[in-house]
């Protein structure tokens, strides 16, 4: 009876797989984020800076940070290519939005992209996390203050955090993706995402 139970509670919880969508406009900076959460979280050395593109397609980080397997989703940010994003909402458990920190210029392009993501409905309660990137530039502005700038509204049930990061020095990384994996790990998002997986299950058996 136990090993019943045991094999059902591995089955349900030790699987789970959590899909992290990498999203934010072009030249944000995230490719080189997950290349660098590659090397920073696998024995890979990830792609340095001088060889990577902008993203056409989409790039797949697999990786384990504290025991959970993450599967990263690296979408192009280029105008044309946002409304490939959308067909990711409904499978994610969580949002990494990137901002170019040191680029005020393109905040409005980033923060209106940025809520439209957050208004879509196969979205709902998943988990956020702005990464104020490039702060290796001395002109990068704090996560605080893009905060402050964002002025998000459409944040109240929302779990998120800010945090200043560099895809170049690995500066705040594993910090805020560790923060995220505790959050998937108890989110009502993941929850439903469970349920709605082995309910699948059932129906095809
Ligand atoms: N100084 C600095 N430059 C960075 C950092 N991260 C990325 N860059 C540079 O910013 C540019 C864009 O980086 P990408 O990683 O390709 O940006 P992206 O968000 O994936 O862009 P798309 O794929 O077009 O959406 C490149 O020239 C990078 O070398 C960083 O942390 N610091
Ligand atoms: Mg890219």
């Amino acid at each position: 009876m136990f090993s019943l139970f045991y094999g059902l509670w591995k089955y349900l919880f030790s699987k789970t797989e959590f899909h992290v969508l990498i999203l934010g406009i072009d030249k944000a900076g995230k490719t080189t984020l997950l290349e660098k959460l590659k090397s920073l979280y696998s024995n890979l050395e990830g792609l340095s800076p001088d060889r990577i593109v902008p993203t056409v397609g989409l790039n797949i980080g697999r990786l384990e940070v504290l025991n959970a397997k993450l599967v990263f989703w690296d979408l192009g940010g280029q105008p044309g290519l946002r409304s490939i994003w959308e067909k990711y909402y409904e499978e994610a458990h969580a949002v990494i939005y990137v901002i170019d920190a040191a680029c005020p210029s393109k905040f409005e392009d980033s923060k209106s992209a940025l809520e439209k993501v957050l208004r879509h409905e196969d979205l709902q309660g998943a988990p956020l996390l702005v990464l104020a990137n490039k702060q290796d530039l001395p002109e990068a502005v704090s996560a605080e203050e893009l905060s402050r700038y964002l002025d998000l509204k459409k944040l109240d049930e929302r779990v998120y955090m800010f945090e200043a990061v560099s895809g170049y020095d690995g500066m705040g990384i594993k910090n805020s993706v560790e923060w995220l994996v505790d959050i998937m790990e108890r989110s009502k998002r993941t929850e439903i995402l469970r349920a709605r997986a082995g309910g699948a299950g059932l129906r095809s058996a």
